[in-house]
């Protein structure tokens, strides 16, 4: 299964995992050389815990090593084996680019679920593994191949038949989705991301159209992203989506109506649908698009994808509203932008929500990263809100007062404010708004925990906004 001669084992290998802090006794222990570690540094606690094979680019002193050519690619065969290949046994439809994968996940999941039923679908996404009626926090986007085939096997084993990967390009180059066999492809996008692991665009770039190559069914690009319309003309059978004219599925005649947006499809076989969709911001609309024209290349009715789309759920974390908030005549929307970019797309769909009321804005830069992002998003706040509250996102091991002053040092003080405590925060934007303002909590989206140099705090902004509101 390697392509190398494996050492005597006892055996059958009843496990595999790259860490040595999850290595049960029979298992096998890939040790990977890592950016930052060497796994095999880790063999002595692998042997302690009762792996009975190790696996290793290179021979292990003392150690009866099967010696591979790349460690992660040999991780990806072993779990794909152990899991029975899954994907053999699913539809799998994997979603890529570097903005918008999660949204376009979820809707293209919810096509789906309308489509074949709940019990028939499943996701794995940044905020979600969903898996039937079963929600499960995900941990990564694209998890380990391991993570990756065992939920394919848990999918497989309960039924599902329709399954949507949202595909980092970290999957892809790491080998995590090694194994994994793809029906359908949809590209968002691609805006400088992630240079540190690819060095340039280009390298990013192909990594993603490895998704393409490796898919022989349905596959769609963005043609409005100057790298989705180069892919189309790169592999074959790609069809597109977006605005420009000369896309497969063109986007058309978009517009609000109160938190919908209504748009046209024009479709190369069922001609002009109207769609309309409980999301807003034109790249809401790109993502439904996309979505929507992979289900219609699949051969689903144009009458269910309208209503699927039409009844889908928010996503969690992304522009999403707090129904208590909506009683007292305002709206809540937390969302995970968490770059001045982000910010900036964010609060522009808001402040059309908000129309003649106020723009409440609660957000905070994340530590231990990315500090040029900090001042860039007090003035995004300070410019595009009435009312902006810095306070404290994932702080890791940085001081939040520290991170709050870098984002305070680009701000507006007229309008703006630190308050370090998230929860105190929160609660001071909700107590100013009006009727008829909209309130935003910026930046931790859909997750439930906050990392601080003390430890991690459960925290989750729709939990703690509807609390709070109970509250009064
Ligand atoms: C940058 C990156 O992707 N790093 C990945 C990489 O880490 P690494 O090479 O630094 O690992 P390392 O710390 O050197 O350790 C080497 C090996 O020793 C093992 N080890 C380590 C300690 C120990 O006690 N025992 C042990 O066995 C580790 O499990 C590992 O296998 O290999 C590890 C094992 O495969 C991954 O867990 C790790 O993902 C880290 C956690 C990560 O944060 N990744 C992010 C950037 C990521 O993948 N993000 C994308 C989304 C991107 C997006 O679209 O925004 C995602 O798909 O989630
Ligand atoms: N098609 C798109 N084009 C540009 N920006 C987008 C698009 N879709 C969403 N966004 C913005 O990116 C944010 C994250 O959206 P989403 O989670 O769907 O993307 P993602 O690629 O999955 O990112 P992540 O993996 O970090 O969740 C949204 O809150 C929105 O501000």
């Amino acid at each position: 299964m390697l392509g190398v001669d494996v050492p005597p084992l006892a055996g059958p290998i009843v496990a595999v995992t790259h860490d040595s802090r999850d290595v049960v006794p029979g298992g096998a222990f890939v040790a990977i050389n890592g950016f930052t570690t060497r796994g095999a540094d880790f063999v002595p606690q692998a042997l302690e815990r009762g792996a009975t094979l190790i696996v290793a680019e290179e021979p292990i002193d003392g150690v009866p090593t099967a010696v591979v050519a790349d460690d992660r690619v040999a991780l990806a065969a072993l779990a794909t084996e152990l899991a029975g290949h899954p994907s053999h046994d699913l539809t799998v439809h994997g979603v890529t680019g570097t903005n918008g994968k999660t949204t376009s996940s979820y809707v293209l999941h919810a096509i789906l679920t309308g489509a074949y039923g709940e019990a028939a679908t499943g996701l794995m996404t940044t905020a979600e593994v969903i898996i039937g009626s079963e929600h499960e926090t995900a941990v990564r986007t694209t998890g380990e191949a391991t993570v990756v085939q065992a939920n394919l096997a848990r999918m497989r084993d309960a039924g599902v038949q329709h399954v949507v990967l949202e595909t980092s390009s970290h999957g892809i180059h790491l080998h995590r989705v090694d194994g994994t066999r793809y029906a359908t492809a949809l590209f968002t996008n691609l805006t400088r991301d992630h240079l540190d692991l690819h060095g340039t665009m280009e390298h990013y770039y192909r990594t993603k159209r490895k998704l393409f190559q490796w898919t022989s069914g349905p596959k769609l690009a963005n043609a409005d992203d100057e790298w989705g319309a180069r892919l189309a003309t790169e592999v074959e059978g790609t069809r597109t989506f977006g605005a420009a004219q000369d896309a497969d599925y063109r986007i058309e005649a978009e517009r609000r109506d109160g938190v919908r947006t209504v748009f046209e499809l024009v479709t190369p076989g069922h001609g002009r649908l109207t769609l309309s969709i409980p999301l807003l911001g034109d790249y809401n609309v790109h993502n439904v698009a996309g979505a929507a024209g992979i289900a219609l290349e699949l051969g689903m009715s144009p009458e269910v994808l309208t209503r699927s789309v039409h009844e889908m759920a928010q996503v969690p974390g992304r522009f999403e509203r707090v129904p208590a908030a909506v009683d007292l005549g305002f709206e809540v929307v937390v969302d995970y932008a968490h770059t001045d970019v982000g910010l900036a797309a964010v609060l522009e769909v808001a402040r059309e929500v908000a129309g003649d009321g106020r723009l409440l804005c609660v957000y905070g830069a994340a530590g231990a990263r990315d500090r040029d992002k900090r001042p860039k998003m007090g003035a995004v706040a300070s410019r595009m809100a009435d009312v902006a509250i810095i306070t404290t996102d994932d702080a890791y091991h940085e001081d939040p007062q520290d991170i709050a002053d870098e984002v305070m040092a680009g701000a507006d003080p007229a309008n703006t404010t630190i308050v370090i405590d998230r929860r105190a925060a929160i609660d001071s934007a909700l107590r100013q708004a009006q009727p008829g303002d909209v309130v935003v909590v910026a930046g931790k989206g859909h997750e439930r925990v906050q990392h601080l140099a003390t430890g991690d705090v459960p925290f989750h902004d729709v939990t703690v906004v509807t609390e709070l509101l109970a509250s009064r």
